[in-house]
C-alpha cells in the first residue's frame, strides 16, 4: 500500500506522550500533505524529537492515532519503516569506515543486489557532493559532509517521506544553505519532508506549513505568512540627527509614535511598496529627510516569541534602506 494523493504522507490524531509522570505530548493533531515540506518548530525540551521518534516507530505512543505513508503506526510498523528514512541527533553514519562503506553497508541493509547497490551509492556520493571524499574515513568529515552522508544514506532506500531532525543546527552559513538545497531537490522529486528546526529562517525558508509546538500542544500552525498575520508590529521607522529635521517630520506625519531621545519615529505599515511611497512623499512635501530609514515586517521571530512567551529580543530590521 502506498500514499495516495488525497491521503495525507503523514497524519496524527490526539498523539500523546510522557516520560513518567512529565507529559510532553498532550494530544497534538499533524496533517502533512504529500510531496510538501512541514516544519515543527519549538523551545528546546519542546518534545520535537520526541514526535520524530514516535513517528519513525522508534519509540511508541502512549495514545493517538498515527499513520504515515498510508500504514497505521500501531498496527503495520514495518510498513511505516519501509516508506521513510530518518536523519536527525541520531546518525546512522560510522565514522570508522569510509563514506563509500557507509554507503554500501546500507544498500546491504536495504538487501540491493551488489551491482544495484554500488550503482546507487555512486549517484548518491556523486549527487552530494561526496566523490572525491568517498574513500576517506567519515570521521575526517566536516560537519556538512557528516550530514549531506547522512541524507544520502537515507536516501539509499528510496523512502518518499524523510524525517529530519535538526538537520543543519550546527553548520556554518554556506554549509545550511547547501543542506537548504538538498531538501528542496528532494521535494521537487515528490519526496514529503518532515523538518525539525530551531532555525526560525530554516522554516520560513523551506516550509509549506509550520506548527509551533508549546507546553505540550500546537500553539499555531500555518503557512510562513498565515503565522506573521497573527502578530502585528509592521512599522516604518524613520532616524534623524538633526533634532530640527525630527521635529518637523513628527509634524508632518500623521499616526506617529516618537522616540524623543533617539530622534526616531515609528509609522504603523503593513511594509508595502504604496504605504512606502506615500511616508516617502509625504516627508518630501515638509521638505525633509531622514537620515535612515528601515522597514519592519513581523518575521517568524517574532511569532515564535509572541506564541512561547520568550523573552528574547529578536533582529527586527528586515530591511534597511539609507
Ligand atoms: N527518554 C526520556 N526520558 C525522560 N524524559 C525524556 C526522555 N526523552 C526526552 N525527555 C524529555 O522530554 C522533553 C522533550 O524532549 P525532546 O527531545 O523531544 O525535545 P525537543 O523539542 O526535541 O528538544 P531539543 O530541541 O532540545 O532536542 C524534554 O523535557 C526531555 O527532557
Amino acid at each position: 500500500m502506498t500514499t495516495t494523493a488525497n491521503e495525507p504522507a503523514i497524519a496524527a490524531r490526539g498523539l500523546t506522550k510522557s516520560y513518567g509522570a512529565k507529559q510532553v505530548l498532550g494530544g497534538i493533531d499533524l496533517t502533512v500533505p504529500p510531496g510538501t515540506v512541514f516544519s515543527l518548530l519549538g523551545p528546546n525540551g519542546a518534545g520535537k524529537t520526541t514526535v520524530v521518534k514516535i513517528l519513525s516507530t522508534l519509540i511508541t505512543a502512549d495514545a493517538g492515532e498515527l499513520s504515515v505513508g498510508g500504514h497505521d503506526l500501531a498496527t503495520d510498523p514495518r510498513a511505516v519503516r519501509a516508506a521513510i528514512g530518518v536523519t536527525g541527533q541520531f546518525s546512522a553514519v560510522d565514522g570508522l569506515i569510509t563514506g563509500e562503506e557507509n554507503m554500501l553497508l546500507m544498500a546491504d541493509l536495504h538487501h540491493l543486489p551488489r551491482a544495484e547497490g554500488r550503482r546507487t551509492a555512486a549517484g548518491l556520493l556523486e549527487r552530494f557532493d561526496l566523490v572525491e571524499a568517498a574513500k576517506k574515513p567519515a570521521a575526517t568529515y566536516s560537519g556538512g559532509m557528516r550530514r549531506r552522508l547522512d541524507i544520502a544514506m537515507t536516501l539509499v532506500g528510496g523512502p518518499r517521506i524523510i524525517f529530519l531532525d535538526e538537520p543543519t543546527t550546527g553548520l556554518d552559513p554556506r554549509s545550511r544553505h547547501s543542506m537548504w538545497g538538498i531538501i528542496r531537490q528532494l521535494v521537487s522529486d515528490g519526496v514529503t519532508v518532515f523538518l525539525t528546526t530551531q532555525y526560525l529562517a530554516e522554516a520560513d525558508e523551506l516550509a509549506d506549513r509550520i506548527a509551533v509546538l508549546h507546553d505540550g500542544g500546537i500553539a499555531a500552525e500555518g503557512t510562513a505568512e498565515e503565522l506573521k498575520r497573527l502578530v502585528p508590529g509592521g512599522h516604518i521607522r524613520l532616524r534623524f540627527t538633526d533634532p530640527a529635521a525630527y521635529q518637523a517630520a513628527a509634524t508632518a506625519l500623521r499616526e506617529v509614535s516618537r522616540d524623543d531621545e533617539a530622534l526616531s519615529l515609528r509609522i504603523p505599515s503593513d511594509g508595502s511598496q504604496r504605504e512606502l511611497r506615500s511616508v516617502l512623499d509625504w516627508l518630501d512635501a515638509a521638505g525633509v529627510e531622514a537620515d535612515e530609514l528601515t522597514v519592519h515586517t513581523p518575521d517568524l521571530d517574532d511569532v515564535f516569541f509572541a506564541l512561547t512567551g520568550g523573552t528574547g529580543t529578536p533582529d527586527q530590521t528586515t530591511e534597511t534602506a539609507r
